[in-house]
Formats: C-alpha cells, structure tokens, sequence
C-alpha cells in the first residue's frame, strides 16, 4: 500500500518539522495521552460504523483509525518495515504450525 507509506513518510515529516495549521503537528504537540485518546476515539467510531452505517462511512472511519495509527507509530519510534516484519514472522510460524502438525487418527 503506497499510500500508506507516503502517509507515514508525511507523518515523520511532521514531527521532525512541526507545520503551523497542521493538524498531525498539533497532535504532536499535545502528546500521546492526545495521540491514544484519538486512536480510542477512532476505533469505538468504527465499531459503531460497522454496526449501523454504509460501507462508505466504514471506509471513511478505517481511513481516520489507519491515520491515527500511524500518528502513533511515529510518537513511539516505531516503523511500517517493524510491522511488516512483524507480520511475515506470523505467517511464517502459521506454515511451521501446519508443517509440525500431527496426522488425525481414528482409533
Ligand atoms: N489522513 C489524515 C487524516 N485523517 C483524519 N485527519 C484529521 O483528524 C481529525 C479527526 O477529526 P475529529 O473530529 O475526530 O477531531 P477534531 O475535533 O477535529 O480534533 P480533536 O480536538 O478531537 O483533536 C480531523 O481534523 C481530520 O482532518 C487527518 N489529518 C491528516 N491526515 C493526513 O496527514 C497528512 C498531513 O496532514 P496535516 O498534518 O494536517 O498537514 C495529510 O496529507 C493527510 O494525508
């Protein structure tokens, strides 16, 4: 998802060079009490659009929480590649489990 780097890249950006009008500065600012009440914010807003809103609406909130997210990573240093890898381990112990698992017996 190249949006999702240009994204984090802008993030970091931010925070190293904070912008006047800019709402992820202001975020920095605030610091991360601000940052994990917004994220908490963010996910009840997309539980409740999972629950009673369109699909577009659900996207629109993912959008919010992906972004918050992201302003979160950056507060705590920590990277997409992080994640990713993160990721890929999870799926490679996921094929390890299935090659390690014992056959079903019948008796
Ligand atoms: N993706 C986003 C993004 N998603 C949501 N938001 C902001 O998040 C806020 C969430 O709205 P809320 O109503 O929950 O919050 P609020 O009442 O405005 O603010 P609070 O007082 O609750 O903090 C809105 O002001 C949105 O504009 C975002 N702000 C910025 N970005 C990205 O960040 C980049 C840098 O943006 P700036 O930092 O504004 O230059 C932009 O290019 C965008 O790509």
């Amino acid at each position: 998802m190249e949006e999702l780097n240009v994204l984090y890249e802008t993030v970091l950006d931010r925070k190293a060079s904070p912008e006047e009008g800019s709402y992820t500065s202001y975020l920095f600012g605030k610091g991360e009490e601000k940052i994990l009440k917004k994220v908490g914010e963010e996910c009840t807003e997309v539980i409740i659009a999972s629950l009673s809103q369109s699909k577009e609406d659900l996207i629109n909130e993912f959008g919010d929480l992906f972004y918050h997210m992201v302003v979160l990573m950056v507060e705590k240093g920590i990277t997409l590649e992080e994640i990713s890898a993160e990721l890929e381990r999870r799926s490679g112990k996921k094929h390890n489990l299935k090659a390690e698992r014992k056959p079903v017996t019948n008796y």
